[in-house]
């Protein structure tokens, strides 16, 4: 029996939380790619003191207005610990990244510059601020700088070196992933003899953001043989993801296992598209049927699979955004459907329709959901929730 999307929802929200800590404290050098599930906040302000932007001279606008040249009195260099005061009528030479001295208000390029018998005479228009990166212009102390959720990128590195914050929050899943279909080889053979399993390094890649991801390869469509492999995976695994086998024919036979060796919690949704996918759970572990087409389990995966771990990991790991629908839109089909769409500048535009269609799932940003039989007018706000 197909259940409304509400109640798959609550049903998941009843049945599966955070029982275990599914997370660890890992090096950032290893973490490239991985969610990120605490808050950072910066613990310094970059730059920590006022800087020179530029190789020149640092002196007070108005002093050099009054004198018309100003003695150099001093330089300063990025490793100068000191810094000075300046006072009236000197000026500093300063390197680019040095300190500047108290009281300066601008700096002007070597280029820029005369020097005669150790007096700065500048050469341009020089204003208050004039290459100098204030303190905090860039980070400030307390601002944050990694969002709970997001992934970690080689760009981050950079901002938490600097930060010397070295180790961050992530994800310590033991997922696993498995296909059925008498028709398809793993992906991972390299001479495979038949179509090869192309839904398996979607999911895997995924899942390999919140933790580790193993692949079991494929099982043929034989009621034993899969029984036989969620009895081994719910062993060593903290979830599970079971591709294909997942509709109502007479090989589809993982909902009907995991009602006899476990809990089917629940076998579809009343929405297109994703209707076939179910979630069970085999003594603790979660086990979320997804359909063997691509927009299927990609959709399924991101609608109950990262539910699903966002409970279990207690932080939330989906992406929703509210945008207007880019068209006007009319849903014929017998129930609610998911549709993908690509955003462009805040607008929504549905993608091809169809369960199965490689081409447009590379171009999607997401997915949303209509409502059948209502004509949903360009400008409407709709949800989306983004691909991770
Ligand atoms: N008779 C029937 N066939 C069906 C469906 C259905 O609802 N009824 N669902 C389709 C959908 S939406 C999907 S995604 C695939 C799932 O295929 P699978 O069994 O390989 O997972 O089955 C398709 N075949």
């Amino acid at each position: 029996m197909l259940i409304s999307l509400e109640e798959a929802r609550k049903i998941i929200d009843i049945n599966i939380s955070s029982k275990y800590n599914y997370y660890r404290y890992e090096s950032i050098y290893n973490s490239v790619g991985k969610i990120i599930l605490e808050d950072i906040y910066a613990i310094k302000s970059i730059p920590e003191v006022n800087l020179s932007a530029m190789d020149g001279f640092a002196f007070k606008v108005s002093d050099y207005k009054k004198h018309g040249k100003l003695k150099i009195v001093g330089k300063l260099f990025p490793s100068s610990k000191e810094i000075p005061e300046l006072k009236e009528g000197e000026a500093y030479y300063v390197a680019t990244g040095a300190p500047i001295p108290k009281g300066a208000d601008a700096v002007v390029r070597i280029e820029a510059s005369k020097v005669i018998n150790n007096e700065l005479i500048v050469g341009e228009e020089v204003f208050e601020g004039k290459d100098i990166k204030y303190a905090g212009e860039d980070v400030k102390e307390g601002e944050l700088i990694v969002k709970k959720g997001d992934v970690l990128t080689p760009y981050h590195l950079g901002i938490l070196t600097y930060q010397g914050i070295r180790k961050v929050k992530i994800g310590n899943i033991k997922s696993c992933v498995i296909a059925s279909g008498d028709e398809i080889s793993p992906f991972n053979d390299p001479l495979p003899e038949l179509i090869p399993d192309s839904i398996s390094p979607i999911i895997l890649s995924i899942l390999e953001k919140i933790g580790k991801a193993t692949y079991y390869g494929v099982v043929r469509d034989e009621k034993e043989s899969i029984k036989q492999k969620l009895i081994e995976m719910k062993e060593s695994c903290d979830i599970i993801f079971f591709i294909g086998g997942s509709s109502v024919g007479e090989k589809d036979y993982v909902k009907k296992l995991v009602a006899e060796l476990g809990k089917l919690l629940f076998e579809g949704v009343s929405v297109n598209i994703i209707k076939r996918g179910g979630v069970g759970l085999l003594e603790e572990t979660p086990i979320v049927s997804l359909p063997g087409q691509v927009v299927s389990a990609v959709t399924v995966f991101h609608e109950h699979g990262l539910h699903i771990i966002s409970r279990m990991l207690d932080s939330e790991i989906r992406k929703f955004v509210k945008v207007k629908l880019g068209k006007d839109m009319y849903v014929e089909h017998k129930m609610d459907s998911t549709y993908l769409f690509r955003i462009e500048n805040g607008e929504a535009f549905p993608l091809r329709w169809g369960t199965g269609l490689y081409s447009e799932l590379i171009k999607a940003d997401g997915f949303g959901y209509l409502s059948r039989g209502k004509i949903h007018k360009r400008g409407e706000e709709i949800e989306i929730q983004k691909f991770l």
